[in-house]
Order: structure tokens, then sequence, then C-alpha cells
């Protein structure tokens, strides 16, 4: 155990989902008697308000955190995990993995009106080509827009009337205290989330045992094990950015079980496998989706160097 009481710097971005993932990270830390320090870090997909898949992916929110903590000028630094970049990051690691909060996707409408009771021709904002494909495929209906922002801009576009419906994370919403806004659940029959959603990865230096050491107690192993195979889906099939593809893991028993959705040209492709390791679980997904794409869907998969990211 450690004896001494460090301050830790925690690196954050400054919005307030951010602010607060972060200090509820400090709180934990707190509570095993750790002294620590927000310390605010900008980023460039919080200065531009540019289209994400234009501006290198939600990659844009981590890489300015990584700088810093590869600078010593923070100690660890807390990420949305589903903004983080599949592959491992020279001299870093993700030191914890807390517990997931609600994996899933909810809506705000106007009226607080469901998907299936928006009439006909209603907008429906996100920037998520994940969310937009299973939009289509549950609410054929509606039309779906590109939107960006953060969460409480985004709710601002449905309570001044210029839209009529948007799909945020519940996680986010429930952070921010604001999940009584929410007007329907999706449940991941309907809408799975992006590999990772609701999960936080906590980083800090590879060559920062004592702050390794420390943050592995917030780790929560079965959210580790559901969001590896999520990940690792990801990793296998080299999903640019603008992929849209939604995935869950769930434990039943001695089982693993892996949903994933893909859109492609001719719809939405979606497989259940159960497994034990969820690195092979994922992998065999990928293998699943690969040899059931047409040709023509592959090319968008494929991995370019600024846009490795998944959509939210
Ligand atoms: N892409 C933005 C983003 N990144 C993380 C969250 C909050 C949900 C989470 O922690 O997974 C959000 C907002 C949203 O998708 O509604």
């Amino acid at each position: 155990m450690t004896h001494d009481r460090r301050s830790l710097r925690l690196g954050t971005r400054a919005s307030e989902l951010a602010t607060s993932q972060s200090g509820w990270v400090a709180d934990q830390l707190r509570a095993l008697g750790h002294e620590v320090e927000l310390v605010l870090v900008s980023t460039e997909g919080d200065r531009s308000s540019a289209p994400l898949t234009q501006i290198g992916g939600t990659g844009v929110f981590v890489s300015a955190l990584r700088e810093a903590l590869q600078e010593g000028r923070i100690d660890l630094a807390v990420h949305s995990l589903k903004d983080l970049p599949v592959g491992e990051e020279a001299g870093l690691v993700v030191a914890a993995i807390p517990e997931r909060e609600d994996p899933r996707d909810i809506v705000i409408s106007r009226d607080r009106l469901r998907l299936a009771d928006l009439p006909e021709g209603a907008v429906i904002g996100t920037g998520s080509p994940r969310r937009a494909v299973q939009l289509e495929a549950a609410a054929p209906h509606t039309t779906v827009v590109g939107l960006r922002g953060n969460v409480g801009r985004r709710i601002g576009k449905v309570t001044d009337g210029s839209l009529d419906a948007i799909v945020l994370a519940a996680a986010g919403l429930r952070r921010l205290g604001r999940i009584a806004e929410a007007s329907e659940v999706l449940e991941p029959a309907v809408m799975l989330p992006a590999p990772g959603q609701g999960a936080l990865a906590v980083e800090c230096r590879t060559d920062d045992r004592e702050t390794t050491r420390l943050l592995m107690q917030l780790d929560h192993a079965p959210t580790r094990e559901a969001v590896t195979a999520e990940r690792a889906l990801l990793g296998a099939l080299e999903a640019g950015c603008s992929a849209p593809i939604g995935a869950l893991a769930t434990r039943h028993g001695d089982a693993l079980v892996l949903d994933a959705v893909i859109g492609t040209s001719e719809g939405l492709l979606r497989h259940t496998l159960r497994g034990t390791t969820p690195v092979d679980l994922g992998h065999e997904m990928a293998h699943h989706f690969l040899t059931h794409l047409a040709p023509q869907d592959r090319p968008s998969l494929l991995k370019t160097p600024t846009a490795q990211h998944p959509g939210a």
C-alpha cells in the first residue's frame, strides 16, 4: 500500500461532462486517502465546432490530455472510453476502467414523444453515423440530420424547436444530473451503443508505477472484460471514424455475449456471439462481419492515419 500522501494532478477537459467525470474519479481517489488537484487542458475537439469526422474523429478530445501526460504536466487523465482510439499509446497505460454507467442511448424529444410517435418527416439530430443508421431502421418515417456540440447545446436544439429529437448517451446525461429530461430509453435491441459507451478510462504514464498501482484499485473487472470484447471488434475491423458500428458485451453466467451491428449499403447487419475470451469474441465478430459484408462496404472500414476512432 502507498503510505505517503501525494497530490495527484488530474488532467481534464473543461466541458461540464468532462469535469463531472473527472470529479467523480477525483472523489474516488480522495476516498482512498489521496489528494487530487484538477488541471484544465484544452483540446482541439473543444475549440472547433466542425464535424468530428472532418477534424480527425473523437480522438481529438484525447490527444491534448495525452500530451500533457507525456510531458509530465499531469499524473492522470480521465477519458470517455468510447472516445479513446483502439490500440496502445506509447508510454501510457489505461490503469483503470471503473464500473460502467448505463451503456444505452436515450432520446430527448419535443413533447416527450417516443420515436414511434414522432410525426412523418420529424427531424432528429445526431452527428454519429452509428446512431443515424440505427435510427433509419428503427424510425424510417423520420429524417436524420448532423448535429454536434456539448450535451447542453444539443438539448437546446430540441428546446428551441429547431429539432424534433436528439439521441444522446444515457451515461453522459446521468453524469450531468439531467437524465429526467430523457423521453425514451433505447434498448440495445433497437440501438446498440458505441463500443465502450458509458465507461471511463483512467490513463497514466507506464513508468509511473505508484500512480498505476493506485489507479488499479478503481478498475472494475466485469466492465474491463466487456469493453475489451467490444473494442477488439473495432480494432480488428480497423474501423474508420465514420464506421457505423455498435457493440455491447454482457455476461450471462459462464458466457460473455457480444451483440454487434454494422451499417451497410443494404441496411443493418446484426449478429450475436457467445464466448469466454473477450478479445477472441471481438475478433470472431469482426470475422463474421467481414465475411458477410458486400465488397463495396469494406473500403469504408479501412483505417486512415488521422481517423481511426469510433464515432459517438
Ligand atoms: N461522443 C461524445 C461523448 N463521449 C462520451 C459521451 C458520454 C457517454 C459516455 O461516457 O460513453 C458523449 C456524449 C454522447 O454520446 O451523448
